[in-house]
């Protein structure tokens, strides 16, 4: 790993726009080198606040963008559950990401083989790699640990081989998902965690600062040659005990 950075802001307000930078720098730097962006979504409240920053950008060139999902809930793309459609209304709308550029799962199919038509296209959008690695990774954390679809206790932890996994049993509703697997996330080349408000205190100081006991999915996501951020708000950060980095909105990372 290129080592963790925390970094901490009083409050979403300034998180969003250095999040939003964060994505312009690694997506020209990825386009210089390769030609191409690739980037992966997640749900929560990333969708609101990329929607709200990245759309406000001056002079947004999307155009080389290749966008997946870390994961997703299997409802129809008008559900308001879906990731998807969240995004469609919020962000896609509003920006110059080629359609064909946008790897969605088929919501029509039973969830393993949607699992599989998800795999298959991640396949296609990166032969050359054995897990497909992404250019940059946007994640949440739930309260309870919780990343992707990646649940704590559940075998899907373990899982090495499969890119994408089903999973029909999430505690967290709706229970039918399709979730990028640990060997994908930890392949990235640079990976940030957006968690902010104070319910995520508590885990966040465990993810961060280690717990007794299983790591939780979170804790385990470290990229193994890519960078890993975490951007959180005072909120979350209050019970930290560990150095953190303060900024504000208009740093660069
Ligand atoms: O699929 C889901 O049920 C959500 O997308 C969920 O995984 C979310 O990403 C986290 O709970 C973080 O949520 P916040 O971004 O709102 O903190």
């Amino acid at each position: 790993m290129a080592g963790r950075r925390v970094v901490v802001f009083p409050s979403s307000a300034e998180l969003g726009p250095v999040l939003a930078q964060l994505v312009t720098s690694r997506a020209e730097k990825a386009i210089a080198s390769h030609g191409r962006f690739t980037l992966g979504l997640s749900g929560g409240s990333l969708v609101s606040m990329l929607g709200k920053e990245l759309p406000a950008l001056p002079d947004l060139d999307c155009s080389k963008w290749v966008v997946g999902f870390c994961d997703e809930r299997l409802v129809p793309f008008d559900d308001p559950e879906s990731t998807y459609g969240l995004y469609k209304g919020q962000l896609f709308s509003k920006v110059n990401i080629p359609d064909s550029g946008i790897l969605t799962i088929d919501s029509s199919l039973p969830v393993n083989e949607c699992a599989e038509d998800y795999t298959r296209k991640l396949k296609e959008a990166f032969p050359d790699d054995k897990f497909p690695v992404f250019d940059l990774l946007l994640l949440g954390m739930g309260p309870d640990g919780h990343t992707c679809s990646l649940f704590p206790d559940h075998p899907l932890l373990e899982e090495t081989k499969k890119i994408v996994a089903s999973i029909s049993d999430s505690p967290k509703p709706p229970p039918q998902r399709v979730t990028m697997t640990f060997p994908v996330v930890n392949s990235a080349r640079c990976v940030a965690f957006v968690s902010t408000g104070g319910s995520k205190a508590p885990v966040l100081k465990e993810v961060l600062e280690g717990r007794e006991g299983p790591a939780y999915p979170a804790a385990r996501v470290v990229p193994t040659n890519g960078e890993l951020f975490w951007l959180v708000d005072d909120p979350a950060a209050s019970s930290l005990t560990i150095q953190v980095e303060r900024l504000g909105s208009g740093a660069k990372l």
